[in-house]
């Protein structure tokens, strides 16, 4: 028994590994040189830093919640567990520019002064941290805490909720300008590559009811140590048997051939977990006659401003930023092998970055290096020995209303052929948990379809 799996990013590298396990042959197939898809490193030749003359960067800072078990499953199998920082409880500082104390989002944890019996379960463990959240008024925490657990009563997989914006539904429920930016943005704009505005209400409520109104530690954030290249792609490649890098394939002619390099190939079951656009051009329309459809999730951009200071600038790992074009700042000096060089390697998200993506480096070095001192006072002294941008267009798909209607399951018409990819039907925004679920989907499916049973 054989399965090819085309894509070799998380949702490739899922499936794969799934099957391995089950005893199952898998060749996976990845059109570049290396796997890890949209998670992955590369190496910047630079010329004013202490001791190296090259850094590892990541193509875009990644973070995961404690929520994203199959994403830590995947890395347990790995062996890369170990590679990622993950909090003990939710602890997130929130920077502004114009130098108002620092504001702290942190979860509750009850020690002697109340028996764990009694200490609050989801969603109320959350309202301790939203009564002393100092950047919205004692009226506006008020206002923000029953909209939160309004939202708790949104139902994600409600065919109406997909049609919503998460912003109609906040101007309903009495969430005005400074809640949006101070609270709501912060999480959903990150989780979702989506301003609020723009942002579909099925997903934000599913993001928001997983993240942060479900178990109380769900929302423990968790950044790698590791470069991405190291956490996901080579692990991958070790742990695999049977990977074919720079083979990129051209068709899929059924639930069990291939098109490789001009040669037919043939396996017993196929999963296709590349991006939507490929898909599309890769499954044949009796698989899934509604693939032109899929254009419609079309993308959305990330960007990532690098910069290295001669000096350190930001205290502990990272922080959100709002009233800035700077949103999440990351401290990441020693994933970039520069510990110990007392420079300070900090990278500066920015999401939904429509505004960005064309802007040339030096008016982002313009917007930013100001931007950046304005929310850490140590980097007005401080000089940018390395300034650099790092940009990804088609980084998730646009997650508006709408979306969820377009996203595909992992079955399709023909026997043997599955869908996987992040942007699937997976309930999940467009992430590594979703990516990595995608492909466990998949992987199942296959394995029931080779076992002589239904394929959904
Ligand atoms: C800058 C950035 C920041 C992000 N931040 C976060 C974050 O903080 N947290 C989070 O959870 N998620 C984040 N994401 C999203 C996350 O990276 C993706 O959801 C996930 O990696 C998608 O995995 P995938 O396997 O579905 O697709 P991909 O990673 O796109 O993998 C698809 C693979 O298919 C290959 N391929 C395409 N066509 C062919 C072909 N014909 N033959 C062979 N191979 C082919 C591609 O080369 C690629 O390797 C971020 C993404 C980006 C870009």
């Amino acid at each position: 028994m054989s399965v090819a799996v085309v894509g070799g990013g998380l949702a490739g590298i899922a499936a794969a590994v799934a099957l391995q396990e089950a005893g199952i042959d898998v060749e996976l197939y990845e059109a570049r040189p290396r796997l890890g898809g949209a998670t992955h490193s590369f190496q910047r030749a630079v010329d004013g830093l202490p001791g190296t003359s090259s850094l590892t960067v990541d193509n875009g800072q990644h973070v995961m919640l404690r929520a994203f078990t199959a994403y830590r499953g995947l890395l347990e199998r790995l062996g890369t567990a170990g590679g990622v920082d993950l909090q003990d409880r939710f602890d997130l500082r929130i920077l502004t520019p114009d130098d108002r104390p620092e504001a702290r989002l942190r979860r509750t944890v009850f020690t002697r002064a109340l028996p764990r019996s009694i200490a609050l379960p989801g969603p109320l463990h959350l309202l301790p941290a939203l009564a002393r959240y100092s950047l919205l008024t004692p009226a506006e925490r008020l206002r923000a805490a029953a909209a939160s657990l309004a939202m708790g009563r949104v139902d994600p997989d409600d065919p109406l909720a997909d049609t919503r914006s998460l912003g109609d539904w906040l101007d309903r429920h009495g969430q005005d300008d400074r809640s949006r930016r101070y609270l709501w943005e912060l999480f959903v704009t990150a989780a979702l590559n989506c301003r609020v505005e723009e942002a579909s209400l099925g997903l934000s409520a599913m993001v928001i009811k997983t993240a942060l109104l479900g178990r109380s530690d769900a929302a423990d954030i968790g950044v790698p140590r590791l470069p991405l290249g190291e956490l996901h792609g080579r692990a991958a490649e070790k742990h695999l048997r049977r990977v074919h890098l720079k083979t990129k394939v051209e068709a899929v002619v059924s639930g069990t051939r291939l098109v490789v390099d001009g040669f037919p190939v043939d396996a017993d079951a196929v999963i296709v977990a590349v991006p939507h656009p490929a898909a599309a051009g890769l499954v044949p329309r009796a698989a899934c006659p509604d693939r032109g459809r899929w254009g419609g999730l079309a993308a959305s951009p990330i960007v990532d401003v690098h910069v290295v200071y001669d000096r350190p600038v930001l205290d502990g790992p990272f922080a959100a930023v709002v009233d800035s074009p700077v949103q999440w700042v990351f401290d990441r000096t020693a994933a970039a092998g520069l510990a110990g060089s007392g420079v300070q390697y900090v990278s500066s998200v920015v999401s939904a970055a429509g505004e960005w993506i064309d802007t040339p480096v030096a008016r982002i070095r313009d917007a930013f290096l100001p931007a950046l001192a304005e929310v850490l006072p140590a980097a007005r002294r401080a000089g940018a020995a390395e300034f650099f941008v790092t940009r990804e267009r088609h980084a998730t798909f646009r997650q508006g209303p709408g979306s969820a209607a377009l996203r595909p399951a992992a079955a399709t018409r023909l026997p043997g052929l599955f869908l996987a990819g992040a942007w699937t039907a997976t309930g999940w925004p467009d992430t590594m948990e979703g990516a990595v679920r995608s492909g466990l989907t998949a992987a199942r499916l296959c394995r029931r379809h080779l076992q002589g049973g239904h394929d959904r």
